[in-house]
């Protein structure tokens, strides 16, 4: 049986920005396990990934792998699918790890963690939140828009796998840091999510949307009822501090299309049911956010075919 230090299911954005990181970091054999067999091929043919990152291009040599053909287990699983797609890659995990391994689920919202604890057992799991911009222009092209930094943390105690992770990830020039309490990050996380990702895909425009004046006041209302749905869980939020992080955040991916203005452009489902659609169970169905999840959903049916006549 193969080993490999590190692994990534997903070879989307973030998944290309992760063995970016990685490949700088030391690694060099870098299993990416892909859904298409057409973005295995053209990886292979372009030798690896085409990452954009300011005005330089870096070629980064990874082991395109279709995800029903794992080749080995790996140290280090980092999951980069969408939220809808985790499910589908639960069987990897199980095959390509061991009672060693750590899993690091770097999905948006709430729920993708909470699958992966409740699904696997004697695995060492964590959660991460990404505070980076990228895209996907093509197969094998990402650019990164900016942004470096990652927080995660293991909700099963704590780890010093994820201080090994940080090394690695470090020395390749990303800002990863470890925490105690990756729930506070994550509602902190949820809040930038719920501001900047709903209202770039509605408008289909970049993430600096949000700095606008009626981005500033939909963000008000959004996040208000945010920090009713964390103060439930027990985290007590400070909005005027959340809005600063948030309205940062648009500053420094200015120029990205978050990753749901990207799903709607590319007619793909969106993740809204774990965003702003996770804090509408906790406050009503008739909230800004029960409204807003209504709008990304009635976007979604203009575009996927067949779903017109679902109730
Ligand atoms: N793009 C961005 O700027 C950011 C994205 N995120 C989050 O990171 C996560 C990933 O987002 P993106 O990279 O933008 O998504 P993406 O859609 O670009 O990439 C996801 C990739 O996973 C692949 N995939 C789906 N099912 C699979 C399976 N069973 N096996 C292997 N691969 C599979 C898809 O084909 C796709 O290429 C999302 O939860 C997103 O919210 C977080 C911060 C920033
Ligand atoms: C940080 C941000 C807002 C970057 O675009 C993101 O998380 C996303 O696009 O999903």
């Amino acid at each position: 049986m193969q080993y490999y230090d590190l692994c990534v299911i997903g070879g989307g954005s973030i998944g290309g920005i992760i063995a970016y990181y990685s490949f700088r970091g030391g690694i060099t054999n870098i299993p990416v396990y892909y859904r298409s067999i057409e973005s295995v091929e053209a990886i292979m043919k372009n030798g690896g990934l085409t990452i954009k990152y300011g005005d330089k291009e870096y070629l980064v040599p990874i082991i395109p792998v279709h995800y029903t053909k794992p080749i080995g287990k790996c140290r280090f699983i980092i999951n980069t699918v969408k939220a809808y797609n985790v499910k589908d890659t639960i069987n990897l995990m199980h095959k390509i790890t061991s009672e060693d391994s750590l899993i690091l689920m770097l999905q948006n919202g709430f729920g993708s963690l909470e699958l992966v604890e409740e699904k696997i057992f004697n695995r060492y799991i964590a959660g991460g939140v990404v505070f980076i911009g990228a895209e996907r222009i093509n197969k094998y092209y990402i650019v990164h828009h900016g942004g470096r930094t990652i927080i995660a943390g293991s909700r099963r105690g704590f780890t010093s796998k994820l201080l090994e992770l940080m090394n690695i990830l470090n020395r390749g020039g990303c800002d990863f840091r470890v925490t105690s309490n990756i729930d506070l990050y994550r509602w902190i996380k949820l809040g930038v999510n719920a501001v900047i990702n709903p209202l770039t895909a509605i408008t289909r425009s970049k993430n600096k949307i949000v700095l606008t004046r009626y981005g500033r006041i939909l963000a008000e209302e959004i996040i208000d009822e945010l920090i009713i749905a964390a103060e439930k869980h027990g985290f007590k939020l400070d909005k005027e501090r959340l809005l600063t992080t948030i309205f940062r955040g648009s500053e420094n991916t200015s120029e990205n299309y978050s990753s749901m203005a990207q799903d709607v452009i590319n007619n793909m489902p969106t993740e809204i049911d774990y965003i702003n659609g996770f804090i509408a169970k906790h406050v009503g169905e008739k909230s800004v956010n029960g409204v807003i999840t209504r709008i990304v959903h009635l976007i979604e049916e203009s575009y996927m075919k067949n779903n017109y006549n679902k109730s």
